[in-house]
């Protein structure tokens, strides 16, 4: 590691972490609330909408295209107000390249919104965004009549040209990617008859559940996603509920820390998303869940889970990995804390996010004396209870948001000291993540 980049020294909690706590709004709807708001005709409420750097870009992309946004801070941190759309004019040509920041979601959604219309737009990112995998997106685009510049370019920056002449398909996907997904499901809303995406194994589906209140048809079920065109959307309002990707570390802190017992309100149960509460339970942790009301069409409601001084390993299969894909990291540290192994099967789509999470997480263990490593497409872990990072150790999250709270977890939930570099990462997803667990501190 470079000796002189910034290291963020991570005290140890003196407690358990006890009481109820309202995560931040959830990342993925968001995005999605964000940018259907900028493509219908009118003006949508907003509220809930997560206040990160990655919806920071999303709301910085659909502006330079046209759309009027007028989000506020809340008391709450959250951001409220109003969306004007472009409907059916569109978009503005940028005046120069969009930077998506950090984004993948961004980048990759925007593709999809931008390629039913006649403009050319140049798509970037940061470091980590420029080294991720675009094809995947382009290529059915391609298929649907948009262009991409250079051609059968795998990374950014790449230029899309629009056009609006787009061709409906039914595209099975080779991996299972809500990224993907969406984008060909908005593409298609301007395609004149039904666009049908079949995935390998369900993934997220926020954006089928969204887009019949702006208007459009749009189903999702077993794997395979539609939706009818062309349709201009129409302007909606839409409630976005807690994050149960952040949820997750504040579920795993109290599995692992003596005598925690924690509530986590008004978060998304969307089932497509809450895969980290069955593998805790299948490790042995009691977590359940109470849904309580639909924000929109989510299921939302509370995750209660209590500290488990009898955790083992488990195995999750490949086809349950969309549903707890960013949760990973976080629940190698629980694994890493079990008895026996756990095993995560068919996790290649870790080692192309942020960053090599899969390499990361090997790396962040070894340095708590735990055996991880990867066979083909499998992740295991060999726990050991007392497994703990020494007092002082600096890990490395590879300016990673996930790696970065999973590490600072990794010294809290054992009482010990550590550094993370790379810890401001943190503003990508879950900005007050410190505030927050150090807040439920009894
Ligand atoms: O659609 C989304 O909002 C997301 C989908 C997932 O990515 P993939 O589509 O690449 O699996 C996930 O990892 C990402 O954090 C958010
Ligand atoms: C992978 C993630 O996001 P994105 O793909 O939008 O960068 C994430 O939030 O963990």
């Amino acid at each position: 590691m470079d000796a002189l980049r910034k290291t963020t020294v991570i005290e140890p909690l003196n407690g358990s972490l006890l009481g109820s706590i309202r995560v931040p709004g959830d990342k993925s709807i968001s995005h999605r609330a964000v940018l259907l708001a900028a493509m219908a005709e009118g003006t949508s409420r907003l509220s809930g909408v997560l206040d990160s750097a990655d919806v920071r870009s999303t709301i910085g992309a659909v502006r330079s295209l046209g759309a009027q946004v007028s989000l506020s801070k809340t008391a709450d941190g959250s951001l409220e107000g109003g969306v004007v759309g472009w409907g059916s004019a569109g978009p503005h040509q940028p005046d120069g390249p969009i930077d998506c920041g950090n984004s993948g979601t961004t980048v990759r959604l925007l593709m999809g919104v931008l390629a039913p219309w006649d403009i050319s737009v140049e798509l970037t990112g940061d470091d980590s965004l420029r080294r991720r995998p675009m094809r995947r997106v382009c290529m059915p685009l391609v298929r649907m009549g948009a262009r991409f510049e250079p051609e059968d370019n795998e990374t950014l920056p790449i230029t899309i040209h629009g056009t609006r002449k787009l061709r409906p398909i039914d595209y099975a996907t080779p991996v299972a990617s809500a990224q993907v997904k969406t984008a060909i499901l908005l593409a298609g809303l301007s395609a004149n008859g039904t666009t049908r995406v079949t995935e390998p194994a369900a993934s997220r589906n926020h954006t089928e559940l969204m887009l019949p209140g702006f208007g459009a048809q749009a189903t999702s079920a077993a794997g395979v996603a539609e939706v009818e065109g062309p349709v201009t959307l129409k302007a909606c309002e839409i409630p976005v509920p807690g994050d149960p990707s952040s949820a997750a570390f504040i579920a795993c802190a109290a599995a692992l820390i003596p005598e925690s017992a924690v509530q986590i309100e008004g978060v998304s149960l969307n089932p497509t998303r809450i895969g980290f509460l069955r593998t805790l339970e299948q490790m042995g942790v009691d977590a359940s869940r109470r849904s309580v009301s639909s924000l929109g069409r989510e299921l939302t409601g509370i995750i209660s889970v209590e500290y488990c001084d009898r955790l083992h390993g488990c195995e999750v299969p490949a086809d349950k990995i969309a549903t707890l894909i960013d949760e990973i990291p976080v629940l190698s540290l629980v694994a890493s804390r079990a008895r026996g192994v756990t095993v995560f099967r068919g996790v290649d789509e870790l080692r192309v996010k942020e960053t090599d999470r899969a390499a990361a997480i090997v790396e962040g263990l070894e340095l708590m004396g735990v055996d991880a490593w990867i066979e083909g497409s499998d992740l295991f872990i060999e726990g050991n209870p007392e497994a703990a990072p020494s007092p002082g150790t600096v890990f490395d999250a590879h300016d990673d948001h996930r790696l970065a709270m999973t590490w600072a977890l990794a010294g809290m939930v054992c009482g010990v000291p550590v550094e993370v570099s790379g810890f401001e990462s943190v503003a990508i997803s879950y900005p007050r993540f410190l505030e927050d667990v150090r807040g439920l501190v009894r």
